[in-house]
């Protein structure tokens, strides 16, 4: 590990897409297929130990956000970071994806090296461009660019709707472009800052459905931010539980349970669990 500066050589920012939800107490789900289980996962990740950060409030003061965020995402893993609101978890996306490096602390220069991709509450499409047109704003030129842009569509399940135009797509279907923005680039490490939140449970837990079978297809390490317990443990291999603001690392987690046995009664026993634990944290 190094500390990072401003120096620090980012490859481009290709996707920035933002899509999310909720996932209901009272929601009957089936286990989603897709995802290697926690077993299987490598021991090598990506470290991270911000020490400090702060920001400016509006008379210039510096307000602690940040005060000691350490932990390790294990290559090829599923983090989920939760936390109380404002304790400070999209300015920790922030610096991990580049765009803030004003912190103490060091972060993997790895991840400075990796090819990352990031979804965004809000899809971010670019309005004046088609949705293919959008997808392939992240790729290369290249000869397979349009074959490449046709299979994350078709992928997602927008295989007709590429000449569309972002006004002319749901809610749902727009971050699904988002997502085939975010996975046509084959990232090393994905950020996802909500993904799911606004939509309605059934779209919401589509995605997430698609979501793990883009992964299962397409291996890489993703760090997802969430408010939604239930959705965490449904998704992750591992928990990163924050404190209020400055936020430290309370804890981190291992989800318990293969993929294919997370149906809503063992998600709500585990969540059930964490609440107890850490119940200024996990709120049901
Ligand atoms: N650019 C900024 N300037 C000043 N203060 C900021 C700035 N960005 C965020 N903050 C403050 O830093 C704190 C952490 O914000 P951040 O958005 O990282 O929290 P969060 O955990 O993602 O919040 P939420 O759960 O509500 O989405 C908040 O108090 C916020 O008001």
């Amino acid at each position: 590990m190094c500390v990072r500066s401003s120096a620090t050589r980012w490859r481009s920012w290709p996707s920035c897409s933002w899509w999310s939800s909720s996932l209901s107490n009272r929601s009957r789900l089936a286990p989603i297929a897709g995802g290697p289980d926690p077993s299987e996962a490598p021991v090598d990740g990506y470290s991270v130990d911000i020490r400090t950060k702060a920001h400016r409030d509006a008379d210039g003061r510096a307000v602690a956000v940040l005060d000691g965020l350490a932990f390790t995402m294990p290559h090829g893993t599923f983090t989920a970071l939760i936390g109380p609101s404002g304790c400070g978890k999209t300015t920790t996306l922030r610096i991990l994806t580049g765009l803030d490096t004003d912190f103490a602390g060091t972060v993997d220069p790895a991840l400075g090296e990796a090819r990352i991709a990031v979804a965004f509450q809000e899809p971010r499409l670019l309005p004046w461009r088609t949705v293919a047109d959008n997808v392939a704003l992240a790729l290369p030129d290249e000869a397979d660019k349009a074959a490449r842009v046709a299979a994350a569509l078709e992928d997602v399940g927008l295989g007709g709707l590429g000449e569309r135009f972002p006004a002319e797509l749901s809610l749902g279907q727009a971050r699904r472009a988002a997502l085939a923005r975010a996975f046509a680039v084959k990232p090393d490490v994905l950020y996802l800052d909500e993904p799911f939140v606004s939509l309605d449970e059934t779209s919401a837990q589509n995605l997430r459905a698609l979501l793990l079978s883009l992964w299962a297809r397409n291996p890489m390490t993703i760090l997802m931010v969430t408010h939604n317990v239930r959705e965490a443990i449904q998704l992750a291999d591992q928990i990163v539980l924050l404190s209020e603001r400055p936020a430290h690392v309370v804890d981190v987690v291992s989800v318990p349970l293969a993929r294919n046995s997370r149906d809503s009664e063992a998600i709500s026993g585990f969540a059930a669990t964490l609440s107890r634990k850490y119940p200024t944290i996990v709120a049901l």
